[in-house]
This record gives structure tokens, sequence and C-alpha cells, in this order.
């Protein structure tokens, strides 16, 4: 009998400039060889210069999604991305609660690179208490982790502490990005798993504005390697190496923050 293929899923907004999003997700996911299934809660009007516009999904078209992704497929492992407001949180966290979607990597994405808000006020106090709960692995950026936590997050020290505040709230694995660490010459992001054990992935900065999507890139390629069968640990390193391959193997699409090379490979790649 042929193995099942491994499936994953990606519950997140439409990127029409096809740079971030559920976009990115399924191009990472593609490129890490596993099947990559999607419930999208809202469609946004973008590309690289900003967000036009977007719209939330209705919930009951969002509850219809779930219940075809999950009476038919198999989901190993599962990501969120952009979810609007309060109700698609809501409506998200119901569906989480009542089907078996595997590993939960949860990107709290609130502020897009062009400075246009995809989460509203309102729903950040949904996402903490609701959401987060439920997350096998967290990955906020910076300005993420300061609204999570109500922290200031400045510098390395800080990184630390806010990583130990999201774990009290609830969270197993936490990864903080340092990609908005501007004046830093390394783009250094820091983790606290479940076990207790912390450490730091870094690697040198980019100096580019291509970086639309690496946060979708990110937590999609730790999500694909969890579905393999692979630790915590071990998909992090493996999705810091890809995300740092697509920055530093620009492509030139757009005029404004360009999308990532999806098709960037990385030394010592299993893949
Ligand atoms: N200019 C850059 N050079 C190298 N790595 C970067 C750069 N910008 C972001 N990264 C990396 O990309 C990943 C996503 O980080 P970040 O951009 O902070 O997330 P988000 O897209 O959610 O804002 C992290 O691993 C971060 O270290
Ligand atoms: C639909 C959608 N989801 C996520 C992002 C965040 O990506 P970035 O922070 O790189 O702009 C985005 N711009 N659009």
């Amino acid at each position: 009998m042929v193995n099942e293929t491994v499936q994953t899923l990606t519950i997140a907004g439409t990127d029409s400039g096809g740079g971030a999003g559920v976009m990115a997700d399924i191009k990472t996911m593609q490129m890490r060889h596993v099947f990559s299934a999607a419930v999208i809660v809202a469609v946004t009007a973008q590309n690289t210069i900003g967000v036009q516009d977007f719209m939330p999904i209705p919930k009951k078209l969002i509850d219809e999604q779930f219940a075809s992704v999950a009476d038919d497929l198999k989901i190993r492992a599962c990501k969120t991305g952009m979810l609007a407001d309060v109700a698609t949180v809501e409506a998200v966290v119901e569906n989480l609660k009542k089907y078996d979607l595997g590993t939960l990597t949860v990107d709290p994405v609130m502020v897009a690179k062009g400075g246009a808000h995809l989460l509203s006020e309102d729903a950040i106090k949904t996402v903490r208490e609701q959401l987060l709960p439920l997350a096998d692995i967290l990955t906020p950026n910076l300005p993420e982790a300061e609204e999570l936590t109500g922290l200031k997050i400045a510098n390395k020290d800080q990184m630390i502490d806010a990583a130990k505040k999201l774990q009290d709230l609830g969270v197993k694995n936490v990864l903080i990005k340092g990609g908005h660490q501007t004046e830093s010459k390394e783009s250094a992001d820091f983790i606290l798993l479940e076990s207790g054990k912390s450490f730091w992935v870094s690697s040198p900065r980019i100096d580019t504005v291509r970086t639309h999507g690496t946060g979708d890139t990110l937590s999609s390629c730790i999500t694909a390697e969890i579905a393999k069968g692979a630790d915590v640990e071990t998909a992090i390193r493996i999705g810091k190496k890809y995300v740092q391959a697509t920055i530093a193997n620009g492509i030139q699409v757009g005029h404004g923050h360009g999308p990532l090379n999806h098709w960037a490979t990385f030394e010592g790649d299993g893949e």
C-alpha cells in the first residue's frame, strides 16, 4: 500500500499580490514537500506596496471550510496567520477545538510590513485569552510580542522575559522573531521550548526591503517540518535556514516590500 501523503493546513488570509498570507504558506509547504490545504478566513486586496482593502469571511463559510477539510483529509499540523477580527478569531478557536488538526503553530499576525492592521485592536485580547492556550508553537515578531505581553522589548534580555511571559499565558513553545531589530547586524530569534530549554537562532541581517511574507514563510516551514515528524527544535532550525535563503536569493517582483524567493535552497537541506 502507498503511504499516505503528509498533509498540512493553513488557516489565514489571502494576498492578491502573491507574497504573504495563504499564498506564501502554500508555496513554502510545497517546497518543503508536504501537501497543503487552506481555510481562508479573510481576503485582502494587497500588493508589495500595501494593503488596499480586506474583508473577513463570514463564520458560516469558515465553519464549512473546516468541516470540508476535517471530514476528508488527515491533517498532521496546521498554522494560523491573519485572523482579522474578534468574530474570526472566535470562529477559528471553535473549529480548532472541534477537530483534530495536529500540532498548531500560531503566527499572531497583527500589522503588515506596509503598516496596515490585519487584526483589529479588540481582537488582540481574544487571541491572547482564547487562541494562545491552544498553541503548540507561537511565533510573534517583536511588536506582536509587545502587544501580547504588555512588555517593552528593546533588547535580547527583554526578548527572553517576553518569551517567559508568553509561556505563562499557556503557550507551550515560543519563538520570538527578531526581524524588526533593524539596527542589529544579526537577525536573531529567541526560542523557549516547553521543556524549559532555550536557544537563539541567528543569521546575518540582509539589507533589503524584499521581506514581504517572512513570518508566514517561517511558520509554514515549521508546520511542514513538524508534519513530517521533526521535533520542534529541528523544525525551527530548518525554518530559520529556509527563510534566510528565501531572503538572500531575492527575486524582483513589484515596487515595494517585495516577496521572497520560495524556490531558494540551502546547504545541508534534505529536501
Ligand atoms: N532583513 C532580514 N535579514 C535576515 N533575516 C530576516 C530579515 N528580516 C526578517 N528576518 C527573519 O525572518 C523571520 C521573520 O521575522 P520577522 O520579519 O520579524 O517576522 P514578521 O514577518 O512576522 O514581521 C525571522 O526568522 C527573522 O529573523
Ligand atoms: C494576508 C496576509 N497575511 C499576513 C501578512 C503579513 O506578512 P508581512 O508581515 O510580511 O507583510 C500579510 N501582509 N497579509
